[in-house]
């Protein structure tokens, strides 16, 4: 089965509660259209994990990112391909998070995380960022 590397931005920031909060965007086109995930996509030859992110981050969101620690590297089987993405903790550097190619996007806690129906391979990294928020 080929191989798809994949780069997520889990997007950290406080709201006014001063709660941690984290930014999940819905997909608005293709075979997962309607799933959640976080914003990211595929790593093109030459770059790095980081680089990918953030270019990504500004094709999808119009958004400059901080790319911090990583958070996990998931790797899940799909029918038709393995998916082995990295995740990282970011935080936003300049921008209003535009949605361009996304249908819709919310500002989830530790409490509100699970309101959201997730990609298959994102269930287990949901767990980790719970723990870590
Ligand atoms: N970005 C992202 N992709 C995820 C997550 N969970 C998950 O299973 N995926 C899968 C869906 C896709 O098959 C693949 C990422 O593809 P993508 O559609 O975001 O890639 P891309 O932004 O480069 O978009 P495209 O040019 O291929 O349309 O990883 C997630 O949390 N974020
Ligand atoms: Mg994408």
């Amino acid at each position: 089965m080929k191989t798809v590397r994949v780069v997520a931005a889990v997007i950290k920031a406080v709201n006014e509660n001063g709660e941690p909060i984290i930014f999940a965007t819905q997909r608005g086109y293709g075979e997962f259209k309607d799933g959640w995930e976080f914003p990211g996509g595929k790593i093109e030859e030459g770059e790095t994990p980081q680089d990918a992110l953030k270019r990504e981050i500004r094709e999808e969101l119009d958004t400059e990112i901080f790319v911090g620690e990583l958070i996990d590297t998931i790797e899940y089987d799909y029918p038709t391909f393995h998916l082995s993405m990295d995740c990282f903790w970011c935080e936003i550097v300049k921008g209003d998070l535009v949605l361009k190619e996304h249908e819709a996007a919310r500002w989830l806690n530790k409490k509100s995380m699970d309101d959201v129906d997730w990609l298959p391979a994102d269930i287990t990294l949901i767990e980790k960022v719970r723990e870590r928020l």
